[in-house]
């Protein structure tokens, strides 16, 4: 990442000429007179870039709006409300398939897209947007293909059989935890919070999964500060998503203000757990693989970049994808009450202990993945670069050294792919699979060496969640929540590289085992 470098470099060459022009002393007239030398350099400098983006880039052949092939901070502007997935949306219904969102960057709604970036055989490299965590490195973030190999084959380590039943205990416990907030809220006619709710059920697993440790939210009724603060934090990637080198600027600048000092202190708190979890007996969690990785090279040191990095992605990855699909799930399933009830009866008499058995249910399964279809939990991130010799998607060629975007929320969407495809309509992933035309758009916990580690995690605790609490309740909006209102939970939706939907607050009343 240049931006914090050149940044640097610039400063520098300001003070070198205001000591010249003023003969070793930083004058007034001196520091004006440089700072219209540099300023003059750098305005004729920034001319002839655009000149030549504009003119004579490779990627000048595709559509796009002239103004974004020119700068990425047109791209950034756009992308002010933090809703990049709109933004990328109305871009598809304007111009096409291949659009240029950026001077060396191509957003493909290909449904081949996808698949061509992740999977068998390709040469794509991660863009520079995955530096964002710098120093830190974690398995998700870092460019370095052999490092990331190196990283990965030890977190596979923290989802072993033993791993997984030790998570699937707790899972249960926390989902216990969460139907008593609403089997309270239920008693006392009040409106269930599910935003709040399931991000605290999220993050309080991730905790687990990650540090051995709770974060014990949902026991407390209260945010802990550092998933406060990170959430916080997250929202500088709605809009600083497209200009990575602009927010590696803010980071490095601002760090002890605004949101990034919230994000900073994220940072710090999970240094802190690792600092202690070095130290505790041995866990089933995917910190122990990377703790026991460290020990062996004699390399074990709690403020290892590599140590810090894997733990807020494990945070990150795993808290901010869960939650937002929990929320669309039962904002779905409040919009439509007759496919609650059919899911109803598949679960009214599962025993929520028996994952495996949750795993086999096929029509929570269809709801899972058309609530993913519809509202990818990753929508519009997962950035590559295309190799030095460029690549055909599609049977369009994309130059070398090109960024590619390839939005999950607009493929999930796309009428080639999906009959009715703004609707949501579970059956199309069990007995209807004629709604499917094309599935190879849908790939949302990706594919190939990049694909989710955690999915079973995610699935075992989505599954239970749902289960439990359809098999216990009816849910419907609160009674004077109007359409517009209602529809915020989507129409408020931030991309901060995963979704952060609008609030949710439904009312939940108790269902007697009833006979249809
Ligand atoms: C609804 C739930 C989830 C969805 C939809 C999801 C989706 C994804 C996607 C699309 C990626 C690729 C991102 C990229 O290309 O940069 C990814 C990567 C990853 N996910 Fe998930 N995820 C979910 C839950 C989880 C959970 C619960 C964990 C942890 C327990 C987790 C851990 C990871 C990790 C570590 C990676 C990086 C893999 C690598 O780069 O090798 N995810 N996930």
């Amino acid at each position: 990442m240049q931006g914090p470098r050149i940044l640097k470099f610039t400063a520098a060459a300001y003070v070198v000429l205001a000591l010249l022009e003023g003969r070793k002393s930083l004058e007034i007239a001196a520091l004006g007179h440089a700072a219209l030398l540099l300023g003059s350099f750098i305005l004729s400098l920034f001319l002839s870039i655009a000149f030549y983006r504009a003119f004579g880039h490779r990627t000048r052949h595709f559509p796009g709006p002239r103004l974004a092939g020119v700068s990425k901070l047109w791209h950034m502007y756009q992308c002010r409300n933090g809703q990049n997935h709109l933004v990328l949306d109305n871009l598809y219904r304007q111009y096409g398939d291949f659009v240029r969102t950026g001077p060396s960057e191509v957003t493909v709604f290909h449904p081949e897209v996808l698949a061509r970036l992740d999977g068998p055989g390709n040469k794509t490299q991660k863009s520079d947007w995955y530096d964002f965590l710098l120093p830190h490195v974690g398995v998700t973030t870092t460019r370095d293909r052999p490092f990331h190999d190196q990283r990965r084959r030890l977190w596979v380590k923290g989802f072993s059989s033993k791993s997984m039943e030790h998570y699937e205990e707790h899972i249960r416990g926390h989902a216990r935890d969460l139907e008593g907030l609403i089997a309270a809220d239920c008693k006392r006619n009040a409106i269930s919070s599910l935003s709040t709710y399931f991000y605290w059920f999220s993050f309080d697993i991730m905790g687990l999964f990650t540090f051995s440790r709770s974060f014990d939210m949902l026991s407390k009724e209260d945010w802990h500060y550092a998933v406060r603060d990170l959430r916080r934090a997250m929202k500088i990637l709605g809009p600083l998503s497209s200009v990575p080198w602009l927010a590696q600027i803010g980071f490095w600048l601002l760090k002890g203000y605004w949101i990034v000092k919230d994000w900073h202190t994220m940072i710090s708190w999970c240094a802190g757990q690792m600092k202690h979890r070095i130290h505790e007996p041995k866990s089933h969690d995917v910190s122990q693989a990377i703790i026991d990785d460290f020990q062996k090279k004699n390399e074990l040191d709690s403020n290892h970049p590599a140590l810090i990095g894997d733990a807020v992605v494990a945070i990150v990855a795993g808290s901010d994808t869960v939650a937002p699909t929990l929320v669309f799930t039962f904002y779905e399933l409040a919009l439509n009450p007759e496919k609650a009830d059919k899911l109803y009866e598949e679960v009214r008499d599962i025993d929520i202990n028996d994952t495996k058995s949750l795993r086999k249910l096929s029509y929570l399964n269809a709801i899972i993945m058309e609530t993913l279809r519809l509202h990818p939990a990753v929508p519009t991130g997962g950035y590559r670069d295309t190799p030095p010799e460029g690549m055909t998607i599609g049977g369009t060629f994309i130059p070398g050294k090109t960024t590619i975007v390839a939005p999950r929320y607009t493929l999930g969407r796309l009428e080639s792919c999906y009959e009715r495809p703004n609707e949501w309509l579970p059956e199309r992933w069990d007995t209807e699979p004629e709604l499917v035309k094309d599935s190879r758009s849908f790939l949302p916990f990706a594919q190939g060496r990049y694909t989710c580690l955690g999915k079973d995690v995610a699935m075992a605790e989505m599954l239970t969640v749902i289960a439990l609490l359809v098999s216990k309740y009816r849910l419907s909006f609160p009674l004077d929540q109007g359409k517009d209102s209602i529809r915020q939970v989507e129409q408020m939706m931030r991309d901060q590289f995963t979704a952060t939907p609008g609030s949710l607050g439904l009312i939940f009343t108790k269902r007697e085992k009833e006979v249809v």
